[in-house]
């Protein structure tokens, strides 16, 4: 074996040496101020010390059973270690807030294939938060604080998923008992996927049709008990299970359910915006859509994921790129060169952590909002949920579907070495990409977006006035039909993709105005399916960059002059790398020639090689430990073959000089052959 020298790589250290900025500045912005930082590696020091985690096993060799097992273990370690923090910090709201914000980036470490207690604080507890009445919320939220029960959030079922109106399982109300009756009637009503369900929770919000007086009155949450709190046996009438292997998220124990005949008491139904009275009379919400209200908190919530997902990817390819060497780029230089001085692999990197600063933006302002639009609808006013809704829906699609297609990018970036499960990128990728699944598959995310943009497209061309988020539509039919000149500063090169949103949302219109005289408005507009998830993912452009300039205006205005170079550069790259990658869509709507086309390419080489010198700077400032990074290729010391040395000897292949199957298979085959 060789020696394994642990110092910084000199190569790295070069790099660094060149960091025209200060990187704790930019981490004290990244995290929202120096006191949140130290917070932040507090609480990350206060899970990640703690040895019984054994963070050193390589739990990527362990089988099936043994995964779930050991996530187990792991998340009873962790969890009652939050509880006690909680209380300590003084067990508000905000502070669980604040344990969570920082948990994202910590459990990243601890649980890589997911976490079996994910759905409890992010589905269960948070419905009974949103949709529980002042009497069932003093009953079940200190039970779901203390993690006294646990519980998962089951409304998919085999047969559907997406159209969640059509689901099958039944609750029907006895008012002679005062109990509901769940059940199962068939193969495909049965609850599938629930992250935790399997073999871990003990209680579930089960999503279900209810019947009173013999009339379905849509889905409603109930609280229903599906395992013994003593024995963990399922309860009478349930049956629950592991629904087996998948691409990613093994320990996250997603599973099965059926009722059959269950019965539940009256108050287990969440009565806040739906209501039952006890002779069985159903009272609708003011807001029908109010019970889908948990699947926003979460679409909101997983923007934030994606920066943890893209700042880790990001700061493995980084770190990799500037200590592997290969190949010179004149024939006969001597030493090989870092392969960050190859430009298409700046251009693989540099605009993934620009992304991760404008999706950053992006996550904190949808937050915001989330916030402000959910005490609105506290106080009874619904008017902006469809805002929100049509908003966080583009959001979830494109910034998932973007993680998943950068890791990829960045994986491929690391050549060969990033293919070892230990270069931390198939865990990247398993999780983004089921990201790209749950909480609403993407096309469908898409086309409710679309939705709203074509209703509110009518409204502008009947010359109301639209909100905030569409004005450019208000701006793009006064034109009528006069295609935006280019101009290509960056408030120019946002007005051109607004032009294109607002240019092919005006013609998805028009298709659908053409196809409805032969067609039922809904077949018309499925019809135009491929073009309006183009319009939804146009329009999260136009959303993410002015998102990004209105927030980067503002940072600048606040930060050292060094600093204030990287933003803009940021910015100046994430708006060419953009307009460049949908130039087809730009030159159908805005006068752009041939030169400000060969202007925006030479743009983008020379942000690149501005971006050379802060790169290291600013993947270092995302301050991911090395447990958070968890990459042989990504460690802040640069060690890269040391480390994919040392991986290589965990391989449970290698504790043994001769297999058994030489002696079993391989040897009587040689032999044969003699
Ligand atoms: C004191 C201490 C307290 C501590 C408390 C702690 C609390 C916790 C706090 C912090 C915790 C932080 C943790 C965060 C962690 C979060 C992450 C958690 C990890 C979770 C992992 C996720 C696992 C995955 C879970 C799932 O997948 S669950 C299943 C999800 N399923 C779907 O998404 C299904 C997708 N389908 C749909 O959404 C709908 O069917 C549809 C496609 C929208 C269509 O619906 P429907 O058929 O009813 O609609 P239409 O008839 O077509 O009508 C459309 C109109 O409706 C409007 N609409 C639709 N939805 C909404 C909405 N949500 N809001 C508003 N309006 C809506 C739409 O606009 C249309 O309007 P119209 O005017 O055009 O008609
Ligand atoms: C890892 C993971 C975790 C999950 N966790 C949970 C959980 O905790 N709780 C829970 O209840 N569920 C969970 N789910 C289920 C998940 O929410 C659904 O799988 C998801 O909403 C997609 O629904 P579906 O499976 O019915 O897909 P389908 O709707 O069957 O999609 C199949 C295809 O049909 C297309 N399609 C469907 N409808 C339309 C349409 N209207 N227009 C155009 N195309 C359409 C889709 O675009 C897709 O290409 C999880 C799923 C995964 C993968």
């Amino acid at each position: 074996m060789p020696a394994i020298s642990k110092t910084i790589n000199k190569d790295l250290k070069e790099e660094r040496d060149k960091v025209k900025f200060n990187i704790e500045e930019f981490t004290n912005w990244f995290y929202g101020g120096s006191e949140k930082v130290l917070e932040k590696r507090k609480i990350e020091n206060y899970f990640l010390s703690d040895k019984s985690l054994n963070l050193e096993t390589d739990t990527s060799y362990l089988s099936y059973k043994e995964k779930y097992e050991e996530a187990i273990r792991r998340s009873c370690i962790v969890y009652p270690k939050m509880l006690k923090l909680h209380q300590e910090l003084g067990g508000t709201e905000e502070d669980f807030r604040k344990i969570m914000d920082n948990l994202r980036y910590t459990m990243s470490a601890i649980q890589k294939e997911g976490n079996p207690f994910m759905l409890h604080f992010g589905m269960f507890t948070v419905t009974i938060m949103n949709l529980a009445n002042d009497e069932q919320l003093s009953e079940w939220l200190p039970k779901c604080v203390n993690c006294e029960i646990l519980g998962t959030y089951a409304q998919t079922e085999l047969g559907h998923g997406t159209f969640i109106k059509k689901l099958e399982t039944t609750a029907t109300y006895d008012p002679k008992t005062k109990e509901f009756v769940l059940n199962t009637p068939t193969l495909t009503a049965y609850k599938w996927w629930p992250g935790n369900l399997g073999h871990t929770v003990n209680h579930a919000i089960v999503m279900a049709q209810l019947y009173t007086k013999g009339e379905c009155c849509g889905i409603q949450p109930f609280i229903v008990q599906i395992r013994d709190l003593e024995t963990h046996k399922p309860m009478p009438g349930i049956t629950v299970g592991d629904i087996g292997n998948k691409v990613g998220f093994q320990t996250v124990n997603n599973g099965f359910l059926a009722f059959n005949n269950v019965r539940i008491p009256y108050k287990n139904m969440l009565m806040k915006s739906s209501k039952l009275s006890e002779d069985g009379t159903f009272i609708k919400p003011k807001n029908a859509k109010q019970n889908y209200g948990t699947m926003v908190f979460v679409r909101v919530y997983m923007i934030m994921d994606v920066v943890v997902n893209m700042s880790r990817a990001a700061t493995i390819a980084t770190r990799y790129s500037m200590v592997r060497r290969q190949s010179p780029i004149n024939p006969n230089d001597e030493v090989e060169p870092k392969i960050i001085e190859h430009m298409t692999q700046q251009y693989k990197i540099f605009p993934a952590i620009a992304k991760v600063i404008i999706y950053k933006c992006m996550a904190d302002n949808l937050r915001n909002l989330y916030q402000q639009i959910t005490l609105e609808g506290t106080k009874g006013s619904f008017e902006r949920a469809p805002e929100l809704h049509a908003l966080s829906c583009c959001l979830k699609a494109v910034c998932t579907n973007d993680a998943a297609k950068t890791t990829e990018i960045l994986r491929l970036a690391c050549g060969g070495h990033g293919f070892l499960n230990s270069s931390g990128f198939a865990d990247n990728y398993k999780n983004a990409t089921a990201a790209q699944t749950y909480e609403g598959e993407n096309t469908v995310m898409l086309l409710q977006t679309a939705r709203f943009l074509i209703k509110s497209f009518t409204k502008a061309k009947n010359g109301e006035k639209l909100t905030e988020g569409v004005f450019y539509l208000n701006d793009f039919v006064k034109r009528n039909g006069k295609r935006e000149p280019f101009d290509d500063s960056i408030r120019g090169i946002l007005r051109a993709i607004q032009a294109a949103a607002a240019g092919k949302i005006s013609s998805a219109w028009k298709h659908i105005e053409e196809k409805k005289k032969f067609l039922t408005v809904e077949e018309a507009t499925n019809q135009t399916g491929i073009e309006l998830i183009r319009c939804a993912e146009l329009h999260c452009y136009v959303c993410l960059l002015q998102t990004g300039i209105e927030e980067i205006e503002q940072i600048i205005k606040n930060v050292s002059p060094a600093l204030r170079e990287v933003f803009k550069n940021v910015l100046e790259l994430y708006a060419i790398d953009n307009v460049l990658n949908m130039i087809g869509d730009i030159l159908q709507h805005v006068d752009m020639t041939n030169a400000d086309i060969d202007k925006l390419q030479k743009r983008l080489e020379a942000v690149l090689t501005f971006f050379r010198s802060s790169a290291i700077g600013i993947v270092d400032g995302f301050d991911l430990s090395d447990a958070v990074v968890s990459s042989t290729l990504g460690t802040y010391d640069g060690n890269v073959y040391e480390n994919i040395f040392e991986a290589a000897m965990k391989s449970p292949l290698n504790q043994e000089d001769v297999n058994k199957s030489f002696h079993l298979y391989l040897k009587p085959f040689l032999k044969s052959n003699l």
